[in-house]
């Protein structure tokens, strides 16, 4: 690169960081739930950048929670163990066998991935699941999911500790039964139920597409309770992306300020949504 292009860049980046001053000033203390899909965690490198965010955020006085999904790692570990499962308007049908590699996917494998990238950019966070410490307590979902929790209750005194402690939660989508059963939850659920019971200042749901999409595919950039029902009930909004905005809903009703769902893809998303102007995906808030 020219000694002048390299200038430029540097000037730009300065640039950048004087204008995320008021960012950072209104979300000092805030409270940022994020869900990372599993189709978000495409390689080292974007989970490297992903937790340099992070850490970043926390830096700046954010008090980040992540809490992730897995789907495709899950995919991958069933069709090795050749146990089939099917999905249910986006939920997986879960059984004694299905929960087990849920279980050993989610908290083993992929939260101990998130949680060391975290730590090896220079931040401090700890892996959960809701099962810990009382964090998420579910119902069963319809029976036809087999062992699919809905949150119920939600206890985040431990989450609370933490942020004193400066450490970051990771949370893996399990919760405890009633009868003390493992139940999976949708990760989006998961990740709105906690958000809800912090009365998050944002909740951002990471996925692999820019946002909600209409019919004609094109960006939907704020969306309002009422388009979701009528883009879900003309079918627009399907599978995973019914989870999604199921959670942005409960979530704004449950307290939490904005939901935006975003492309976990694009190159520091969760940076380019919370520190500039530019924002991304889509925005569902309180109607006023
Ligand atoms: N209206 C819509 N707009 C955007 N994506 C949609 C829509 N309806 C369904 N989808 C699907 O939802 C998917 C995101 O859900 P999912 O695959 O569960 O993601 P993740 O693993 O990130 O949680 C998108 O890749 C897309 O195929
Ligand atoms: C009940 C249910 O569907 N649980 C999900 C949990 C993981 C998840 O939500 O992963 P993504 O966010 O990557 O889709 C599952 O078993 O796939």
């Amino acid at each position: 690169m020219k000694k002048q292009d390299m200038n430029r860049d540097w000037i730009a980046t300065a640039k950048t960081l004087n204008q995320a001053l008021p960012y950072m000033q209104r979300y000092a203390g805030a409270i940022v739930v994020i869900k990372l899909g599993g189709h978000a965690m495409s390689s080292q490198d974007a989970m490297e950048d992903f937790a340099r965010d992070v850490v970043l955020m926390q830096q700046v006085g954010v008090n980040p929670v992540i809490v992730h999904g897995g789907g495709p790692m899950i995919n991958d570990m069933l069709d090795r163990l050749a146990i089939k499962s099917d999905f249910v308007n986006g939920k997986r049908v879960t059984d004694e066998a299905v929960v087990e590699v849920v279980e050993m996917v989610l908290a083993g494998k992929v939260n101990k991935w998130i949680t060391h990238a975290i730590n090896q950019q220079g931040g401090r966070a700890v892996g959960l699941s809701g099962k810990d410490a009382n964090l998420i307590t579910c119902d069963q979902d319809v029976p036809e999911l087999g062992l699919v929790g809905t949150p119920a209750e939600v206890d985040p005194s431990l989450l609370h500790t933490l942020f004193e402690a400066h450490t970051i939660p990771v949370i893996a989508p399990l919760g405890a039964g009633r009868n003390g059963e493992t139940l999976n939850i949708n990760g989006d659920t998961a990740a709105g139920a906690v958000a809800a019971a912090l009365k998050a200042d944002r909740l951002l749901l990471l996925t692999d597409v820019e946002g909600v999409k209409d019919a004609a595919g094109k960006l939907v950039t704020e969306l309002s309770p009422d388009q979701i029902k009528t883009l879900t009930d003309e079918g627009v909004i399907a599978g995973g992306m019914i989870p999604k905005t199921q959670t942005a809903l409960a979530a704004i009703a449950g307290g939490v300020r904005a939901v935006v769902i975003l492309d976990g893809r694009a190159p520091n998303a969760v940076l380019l949504e919370l520190f500039t102007d530019h924002g991304a995906g889509s925005l569902i808030r309180t109607p006023r």
